[in-house]
């Protein structure tokens, strides 16, 4: 991360307010994420978990407040685009890799894509993608995938070539939604072990439901609650929580029981 220190936030929502004809999903939402963390927002269903994530990323908009990115970007005044431009990345739950291309050609597809003026630039170029291109399937695993159909991966390794995907954009903000979802222990497992590498160089905000995974590998738990910020901290803190046990943990061990 540039010339962020760690106890600066990387995002900075204040006063958020998402407003559905009248009907509000997020209600004057005052949150931070910082630099280099594992972020985890969870609560009940319906909570606003989906949609805090639609309005960082531009999918809906705030009829309120200030969503400051890197302490220098509104990011309630722009689009989509100019918000992932600025380095947020989004992993939707839907799958978008382009199932017939290999693994390889899936990752070159998602670099940002630089123009060069001359050839020896398109050389030196094409060397450096290689490169960024090897490391990133070192990084999840599939360097020995990479001359495969991404189609034929397995689950958990196509969620991983799409997480690899998001990171080609060079985001300083990673959101994931329900990461693990249909997956086998061993690759939830791998999942939070990636999560946590990828956190050493930007913040990962994640929406959850499996408090199984979120315990293991949360650095700060955000529960939210009726579109508002119920309770923050680590995830011993918020479990320890009398009011979040009674809107969320405490019916989900009942729920278990
Ligand atoms: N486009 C929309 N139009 C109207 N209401 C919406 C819209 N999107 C979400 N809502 C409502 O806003 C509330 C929050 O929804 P959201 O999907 O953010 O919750 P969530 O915490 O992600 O829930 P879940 O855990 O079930 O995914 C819900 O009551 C939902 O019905």
């Amino acid at each position: 991360m540039s010339k962020m220190s760690k106890s600066q936030a990387v995002l900075q929502s204040e006063k958020i307010t998402v407003d559905f004809s009248g009907f509000k999903a997020i209600k004057n939402l005052d949150f931070q994420v910082k630099p280099n963390t594992v972020h985890f927002v969870i609560g009940p269903n319906g909570a606003g978990k989906t949609t805090l994530l639609d309005v960082i990323c531009g999918k809906s908009k705030a009829s309120e407040g200030k969503l400051t990115f890197k302490n220098k970007y509104d990011l309630t005044k722009m689009t989509e685009y100019g918000i992932v431009h600025k380095g947020i990345s989004r992993k939707f739950q839907a799958p978008s890799i382009f199932s017939k291309l290999t693994v390889f050609e899936n990752l070159e597809i998602a670099m940002k894509q630089k123009k060069s003026l001359s050839g020896i630039l398109f050389a030196k170029l094409k060397k450096d993608n290689k490169k960024k291109i090897d490391d990133m399937l070192n990084l999840i695993g599939l360097s020995e995938e990479q001359d495969k159909k991404a189609g034929s991966l397995a689950h958990g390794q196509k969620q991983w070539l799409e997480i690899a995907m998001v990171l080609m954009q060079e985001p300083d903000l990673v959101l994931l939604d329900e990461p693990i979802a249909g997956m086998t222990k061993t690759e939830r497992m791998k999942t939070g072990e990636l999560i946590t590498q990828i956190a050493k160089d930007r913040a990962v905000l994640i929406v959850e439901h499996d408090m199984d995974f979120v315990k293991e590998y949360a650095d700060v738990v955000t529960v939210m609650h009726e579109g508002q910020l119920l309770r923050e901290g680590s995830m011993e803190e918020v479990q320890n929580d009398p009011q979040v046990r009674q809107v969320y943990l405490g019916r989900k061990v009942e729920a278990h029981a």
